[in-house]
């Protein structure tokens, strides 16, 4: 039996264009070809520290978000709660590696595109906007970054040894499972939500791969 095609699924057939660019991005190909810049991967590390800590509110947010949306029989808030618990060894880990790479982190200053995307993060933490919508966000967001890194692990990657680890944080399968369940999640949503809604998520699907690709530009230094 063919199964059915999902809304995501249309999604990035039809943004593929779009999608590619912040997956196979510039900056992410340097890292598999072994030819990265290491002043461009400092620079990603501090302000991605940076986006981080505003990450862990928005996050919070799609919990509550989750719990209200009461018919959570399906188990949304463990995922999500999982994802919140991920971020606080996240928050550990960046501090390690900055202290690792020389990177500075207390004296960081977000970059415009970084401002930018955390501005967007904060606009979705209202409760104006729809559970639906903030997840497609979530699951964009995390999966970006879990398809860009994974790139870099591959048979016939360059990655050099000393940003494995980095790769490997995002780039490993347990974190491709978690992208997975938030997929279900949204495509759950989805289904059920009106044309409004829909809309909505989508049009903010695009914010997410335009800002993604800003940010990787940014640490890129080509803003
Ligand atoms: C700019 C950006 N996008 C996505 C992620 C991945 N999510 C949490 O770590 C990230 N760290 N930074």
């Amino acid at each position: 039996m063919q199964a059915k095609i999902t809304v995501t699924e249309t999604w990035l057939r039809k943004h593929r264009y779009l999608y590619d660019g912040a997956t196979r991005h510039p900056f992410i190909r340097s890292i598999r070809d072994g030819n990265i810049d290491i002043s461009a991967f400092k620079t990603w590390l501090g302000q991605d520290y940076i986006f981080v800590r505003a990450f862990v509110p928005f996050v919070a947010s799609i919990l509550t978000k989750a719990y209200k949306g009461s018919d959570d029989g399906n188990g949304d808030v463990e995922v999500i709660l999982g994802g919140v618990a991920a971020l606080h060894d996240e928050i550990s880990w960046f501090k390690k590696e900055a202290f690792k790479w020389g990177v500075q982190l207390s004296s960081i200053v977000p970059q415009k595109a970084n401002q930018e995307y955390c501005r967007f993060l904060e606009s979705l933490i209202s409760p104006e906007v729809e559970y639906t919508v903030a997840a497609v966000a979530f699951w964009a967001i995390e999966t970006i970054y879990q398809e860009s890194f994974a790139h870099c692990l591959e048979d016939d990657s360059k990655t050099p040894p000393e940003l494995k680890e980095t790769c490997q944080r995002w780039g490993n399968e347990s974190f491709g499972e978690y992208c997975n369940s938030l997929r279900n999640i949204v495509d759950r949503q989805l289904e059920k939500a009106s044309d409004d809604v829909v809309t909505k998520a989508e049009a903010t699907l695009l914010r997410v791969l335009e800002h993604e690709v800003d940010f990787w530009n940014m640490s890129h230094g080509r803003t």
